[in-house]
């Protein structure tokens, strides 16, 4: 696609024996944030640096601004060098310096004036520290400080790594308005977080891996409807009318009903119009509840391989692509 910032194609890599990542592909669109999610040695941050061109992948390509990547020296398909910012899962900066002479020394290599990096330090509530060492500095100053490191720039992909925690509450709804803004001017955000309820409201796609495998792509409505999970309605007197109404019957279990986008107008035309009921809460599987589908049908996945040691490597590959197509475990009502 011509407006992808990023686009990584069949990527595997290795580390010795060890396959890191397996044929990963996923592309990202200027203006974009895709929530990188993954359990602990997913391939997240590999992923991240094969990305920023620290680590060649074995195997397939990545494309930046639509030209080849070459890391800090990538070009665009027009021939403009690409601005990269990155903020690492464990900042670490040479803590002798103050925070204002890291941003300095990062400003000079960028090319930013010294005036952005006084109005950065002060956006990011640093102006009281700016003279103190870095050693000096809690978890979460340093965490603005390489956020604030990461943005200078105003790059076109910004690659960020774990990077609310340590934030307090107030300081990581800052960090998601400066994204928000960034996206404004057509930067691509790739964000790999375990904090998922907090990264919801902000994304456009998230794509979950395992073991350094693709688990899911998609938007957060893509995602719902992939896994096939239910939106979920309750009110009172649920259990009366289910015994009633054939169609309440049909989705009602555990005091809720149960059903697919696509039936939730016909549901709630029912129990206003027919039933007079107005007082009810509609829950739609968020951003965790997804995750923990995927991840619950790749562990089951997995065992259901290595129950099965006799089966040769085709036929492996075979139910492998079974269980891992999107119609497998569809939930049905
Ligand atoms: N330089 C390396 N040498 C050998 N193995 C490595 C190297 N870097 C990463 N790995 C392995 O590759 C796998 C993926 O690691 P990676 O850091 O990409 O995971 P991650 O998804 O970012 O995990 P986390 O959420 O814990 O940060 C892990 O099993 C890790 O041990």
């Amino acid at each position: 696609m011509e407006n992808n910032a990023v686009c990584v194609n069949e990527v595997t890599h290795h580390f010795g024996d060890f396959t890191a990542l397996k044929q990963m592909s996923f592309a990202v669109k200027q203006g974009q944030t895709m929530a990188l999610l993954g359990h602990n040695g997913a391939g997240k941050s590999t992923l991240i640096k094969i990305i920023l061109g620290l680590i060649k992948p074995d195997i397939g390509e990545v494309s930046l601004m639509g030209g080849a990547n070459e890391g800090s020296s990538s070009m665009s398909s027009q021939g403009v060098p690409v601005r990269l910012g990155y903020l690492p899962e464990n900042v670490s900066f040479y803590d002798k310096l103050t925070g204002e002479e890291i941003l300095h020394y990062f400003a000079a290599l960028k090319g930013v004036s010294k005036a952005k990096v006084a109005t950065l330090i002060e956006e990011f509530g640093l102006d009281y520290a700016k003279d103190r060492q870095l050693k000096t500095y809690s978890k979460g100053m340093k965490q603005r400080l390489g956020f604030a490191q990461a943005i200078l720039s105003e790059p076109d992909i910004l690659l960020l790594d774990e990077p609310t925690v340590g934030l307090d509450p107030h300081a990581s709804q800052f960090l998601y308005s400066k994204i928000a803004a960034l996206k404004q001017t057509g930067c691509a955000v790739i964000v790999c977080t375990h904090e998922l309820s907090l990264i919801e409201p902000h994304i456009d796609t998230a794509m979950i891996v395992a073991k350094g495998e693709r688990l899911a792509l998609g938007s957060l409505a893509q995602l719902r409807a992939l896994s096939g999970l239910k939106i979920q309605l309750k009110c009172e007197g649920l259990a009366d009318l289910a015994e009633k109404e054939p169609l309440l019957s049909r989705l009602y279990r555990h005091d809720a009903l149960y059903f697919d986008r696509e039936q939730q107008d016909q549901v709630v035309r029912c129990l206003t119009s027919q039933y007079g009921k107005f007082g009810f809460s509609i829950m739609e599987p968020g951003l965790a509840e997804i995750y923990r589908h995927f991840m619950a049908e790749s562990e089951s996945s997995h065992q259901a391989l290595a129950l099965t040691p006799s089966l040769n490597a085709q036929s492996k590959t075979s139910l492998k692509a079974r269980l891992f197509s999107p119609f497998f475990g569809m939930k049905n009502v």
